[in-house]
């Protein structure tokens, strides 16, 4: 099986005039926990858009297959998830459905996402009456339930509590010892300490750093990426 899932060659982003990735190269490889860093405006929301291929723009993506032949699964975490005015088992259900999920499966495959995720007793709940950290595990429970190779999660704590965040950081972690490949945007530096492997610095659209995770906290960084660091620090528990 490739190891390698995703390719991006020369690949950019322009919106208008305005170039918002530029010219970047990388290499998605299974087991990857890719944490995405940099100032507001860098481009790490459009660069986890290009990898998943919800937009397009210059250069190549090339999807590598995986066993026999099937392209890579994704999903995608938003910060904020977005969910339907129907109960939580229903949300589920209802992705299952749009993913092609046979009828039959689909009821048993959201029972035991929503088990995943420490939901069961909160099936029949609206989603929208689950609390912020709720609904964040109600939108895991709904991408692991599609049994995603890679999960995309855009800044997927922002917006929750310590506690909330605790949770959540836990069940990334868990999915990604369960093999599923991880690229995260995330302006807590503490946070890709914690969850990734690998760590991506974008700079005004371009790739600057792309470094294991323990190499990025230790080496000499360009100073740009050096400088993002020393600001960053003190604010990322
Ligand atoms: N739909 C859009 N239309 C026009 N410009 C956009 C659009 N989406 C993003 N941009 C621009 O592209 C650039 C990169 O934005 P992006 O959201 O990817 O950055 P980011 O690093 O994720 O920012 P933040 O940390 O604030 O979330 C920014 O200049 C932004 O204004």
């Amino acid at each position: 099986m490739n190891a390698d899932l995703i390719t991006l060659r020369r690949a950019g982003v322009v919106f208008g005039a305005v170039p918002a990735l530029v010219e970047i190269d990388l290499t998605l490889r299974r087991g990857d926990r890719l944490a995405l860093v940099g100032a507001n405006g860098s481009g790490k929301t459009t660069l986890l858009r290009r990898l998943h291929g919800l937009i397009d723009g210059p250069g190549e993506r090339t999807l590598h297959l995986c066993e026999r032949g099937r392209p890579p699964v994704m999903a995608m975490l938003f910060q904020r998830p977005f969910l339907l005015h129907l109960s939580a088992r229903r949300n589920l259900t209802l992705a299952l459905w749009l993913a092609g999920v046979p009828r039959d499966e689909r009821r048993a495959r959201a029972d035991a996402a929503l088990e995943r995720v420490g939901l069961q007793t909160l099936a029949q709940r609206s989603a929208r009456a689950l609390s912020g950290g709720q609904q964040q595990r109600l939108a895991l429970a709904r991408a692991w339930a599609l049994r995603p190779d890679v999960l995309f999660l855009d800044e997927p704590t922002a917006s929750l509590d310590p506690s909330a965040k605790r949770e959540v950081e836990t069940l990334i972690d868990e999915f990604a010892r369960d093999g599923v490949t991880l690229v995260m945007s995330t302006h807590n530096l503490g946070q890709a300490k914690r969850l990734a492997s690998r760590v991506v610095h974008l700079e005004a659209g371009r790739l600057v750093v792309d470094l294991p995770v323990d190499r990025f906290f230790r080496d000499t960084l360009p100073p740009a990426a050096a400088q993002f660091l020393k600001g960053e620090l003190p604010w990322t528990t």
